[in-house]
Parts: structure tokens; C-alpha cells; sequence
């Protein structure tokens, strides 16, 4: 259905648990965040009731994230369940990819087809300072089973200035010779450190960097699509995005609402309003349609994440799933 703006909102993504097996540190603070307890958690059942529901209101698009969606017990059932819901046209996963080794060929067997990977430094030392102790072996061993299991792979890196911003080309060569989507991810200071303004590299600026190496390719948007702008190196195989949330957001296009963990419905990711589905899950369907179609009506038309009218809590991005 549409939002008060035009939006045509088809898209919805379902925060599955709050927990991850990593720390990454422009996701979470030093010390972490206070975790949910089992019985505040939605039932995967639940999270059925709420794509059925969805589905009656035009969404087609259902994405899983986390936290780290791997690390919830019972979520490849549970992805199986949730393509084969009527109307569900496309179920897909973000992934930080520590698990995904042991996953790949269970995802594909239950009807997941694309994956995007987050993956912030090919160097196993910066990888393991941004995420506090990841192994970047494992996530490339992740990689590789996925890609034998025929999944369509993204990769995700958040740009950040002094950590990885030197390694943008490296990035962008590995489009060259495989299949995949690289996407460059401007930093959005949720957690709001200090020094968050210095940290932030700009599309611009990635841009900049590639062109001056690359001849880049524009190309069309995909059914469904992203916050990416998408472009080609010349004569690759895979593709190159940059999504730049800060510098020049794309929410006159927003498609999306969004589902937590604990049953939160938000229109929008960088903002504090939110519904309690809980209560509606008790009720007949049509209660629950009603709460989200308010949700989609209320969504606002654009974030002030960085402005001066910001006035957010600061939040994890592991809580909502990004
Ligand atoms: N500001 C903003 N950022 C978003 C939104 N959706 C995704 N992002 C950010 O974009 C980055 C990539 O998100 P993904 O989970 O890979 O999903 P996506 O790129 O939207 O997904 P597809 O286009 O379906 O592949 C993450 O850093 C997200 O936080 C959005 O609606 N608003
Ligand atoms: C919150 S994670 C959840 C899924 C999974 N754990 C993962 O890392 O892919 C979803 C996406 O949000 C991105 N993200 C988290 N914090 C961010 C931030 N402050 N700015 C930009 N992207 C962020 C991550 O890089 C990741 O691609
Ligand atoms: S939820 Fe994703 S981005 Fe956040 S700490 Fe975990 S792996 Fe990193
Ligand atoms: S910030 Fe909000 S309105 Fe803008 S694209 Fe993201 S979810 Fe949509």
C-alpha cells in the first residue's frame, strides 16, 4: 500500500533476535548492549502471524536480520515456513557471515536466494579490531560455501575514515571477477561516538576513489530495490553499490517498515516512533492488519539522523537490524 507520501511500501524487514556473535564497533558500544530476555523474544509463529498479515497490505519483500539471524535456533525452519506464505515473492538474509559456512546449502534448500554478507576489511587484524574479535577466515569460508550453493551474494562494508577507507579499491576488485555486489555503506552514527563526524567517508568521496582507478557503469534499479546506487566496472562480472544514508538520503523512495525482535513495528529505521504489535498478535487478523497499516500511514518522510532538528535516542543497529 501506499504511505501519506506516495510511497509504495512492499518491503519488510523482521529483526529476528537481538543477540549476534560479533561486537561490531559502529553497531554496538564498548560495553555491548543489555540483551532481551527468552519470554520478551517473539515466537517464530508470531513473526508468521505478522508476514501474513503483511502481505494483505501489498508486502512482497521479506528481509532477516539481527542481530545475527544465524545464531537463532530453529531460524532455517522458520525460513522455510516463510516462503512458502502466499504472496511472498522474495525472502532474503543479512548475514555477518561467522556461521554461514555450516548454513549455506541449509539457506538455499529453504528458499533463500540472496544473501548479503557484511564484511568491513579484508585484513584479518582490522577485521578483527572493527568487530571485536571475528575471525575474517571464517566469514570468507562463508562466502565460498555460499557461493557453491548457488546464492546470490552483497557484500556490505561500512566505510569508515582512518579504519578501512584504504582498503575501498580492494573492495571494488573483488566485483571484477566474481558475481557479487559490493556495496559501500556511509556511516550512520546511531550510537552516536564522539567522533562521529570525522569517521563518516561520503558516497561522494568512494565515488571519487573509484573513478579515478575504474571506468564505472551506471546501472538500473532491481525489482524491489535497495538504498544502492548501482554501477558496473567496466568488463566485470559482479557489480558495485554505494548507499549513502548521511550525505544524500534516498527516503523520498523509502519502501520499507520494519519489525524488532520484541514485536516493535517501526516505519522508520531512524526514528524513535514505534507500535507494540504484541497486543494484536492476540486478536483476530484483521487487528493486526489495522496496527500496521497505521504503521505505514505514520511513516515519516524522512530521517534527521545528523541534522540539527536530530532529537533520536541513540540506539544499537543490532536491536532492528539495520
Ligand atoms: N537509512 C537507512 N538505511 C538503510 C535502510 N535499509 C537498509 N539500510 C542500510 O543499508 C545497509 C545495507 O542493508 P541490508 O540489510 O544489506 O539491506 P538492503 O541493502 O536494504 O537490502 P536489499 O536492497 O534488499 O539488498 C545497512 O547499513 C542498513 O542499515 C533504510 O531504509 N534507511
Ligand atoms: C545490524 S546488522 C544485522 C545483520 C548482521 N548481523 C550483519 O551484520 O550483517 C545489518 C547491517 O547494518 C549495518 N550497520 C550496523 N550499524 C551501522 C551503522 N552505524 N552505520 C551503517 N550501517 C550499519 C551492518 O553493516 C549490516 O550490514
Ligand atoms: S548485528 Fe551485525 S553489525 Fe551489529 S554487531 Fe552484530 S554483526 Fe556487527
Ligand atoms: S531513514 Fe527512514 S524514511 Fe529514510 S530510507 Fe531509512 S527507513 Fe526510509
Amino acid at each position: 500500500m501506499q504511505d501519506l507520501h506516495g510511497r509504495n511500501i512492499n518491503y519488510l524487514r523482521l529483526s529476528i533476535t537481538d543477540r549476534c556473535n560479533l561486537r561490531c564497533r559502529y553497531c554496538m558500544p564498548a560495553d555491548g548492549v543489555p540483551q532481551t530476555d527468552c519470554d520478551g523474544i517473539l515466537r517464530f509463529e508470531d513473526f508468521l502471524q505478522i508476514v501474513r498479515a503483511a502481505t494483505h497490505l501489498g508486502i512482497r519483500k521479506v528481509r532477516i536480520t539481527g542481530g545475527e539471524p544465524l545464531v537463532r535456533k530453529g531460524v532455517i525452519d522458520f525460513l522455510g515456513k516463510l516462503s512458502s506464505i502466499p504472496g511472498i515473492e522474495e525472502v532474503a538474509l543479512t548475514t555477518n557471515g561467522i556461521l554461514l559456512a555450516d548454513n549455506a546449502n541449509a539457506l538455499k534448500d529453504a528458499g533463500i536466494k540472496r544473501l548479503n554478507i557484511s564484511l568491513d576489511s579484508l585484513n584479518p587484524k582490522t577485521f578483527t579490531e572493527i568487530t571485536r574479535g571475528g575471525s575474517l577466515e571464517a566469514v570468507l569460508k562463508g562466502i565460498a560455501a555460499a557461493e557453491k550453493a548457488g546464492l546470490k551474494i552483497k557484500l556490505n562494508m561500512v566505510v569508515m575514515r582512518g579504519v578501512n577507507d584504504h582498503e575501498v579499491l580492494s573492495f571494488a576488485a573483488m566485483s571484477i571477477n566474481n558475481p557479487w555486489s559490493v556495496r559501500y555503506i556511509e556511516y550512520m552514527p546511531t550510537i552516536q561516538e564522539s567522533d562521529w563526524r570525522s569517521r563518516i567517508v561520503s558516497g561522494a568521496e568512494i565515488l571519487t576513489q573509484l573513478q579515478e582507478k575504474h571506468t564505472l557503469e551506471p546501472l538500473g534499479h532491481s525489482r524491489y530495490c535497495g538504498p544502492a546506487k548501482p554501477y558496473r566496472i567496466a568488463g566485470a562480472k559482479g557489480s558495485i553499490g554505494i548507499i549513502t544514508p548521511m550525505s544524500s538520503h534516498f527516503c523520498s523512495s523509502c519502501n520499507r517498515i520494519r519489525v524488532d525482535s520484541m514485536g516493535w513495528a517501526k516505519s522508520c529505521l531512524l526514528s524513535d516512533d514505534r507500535l507494540d504489535l504484541k497486543p494484536y498478535l492476540e486478536l483476530p487478523q484483521p487487528h493486526l492488519i489495522g496496527a500496521l497499516q497505521q504503521v505505514i500511514e505514520n511513516k515519516q518522510l524522512e530521517h534527521h539522523l545528523g541534522c540539527e532538528q536530530d532529537v533520536m535516542t541513540p540506539f544499537s543497529m543490532s536491536s532492528i537490524g539495520g
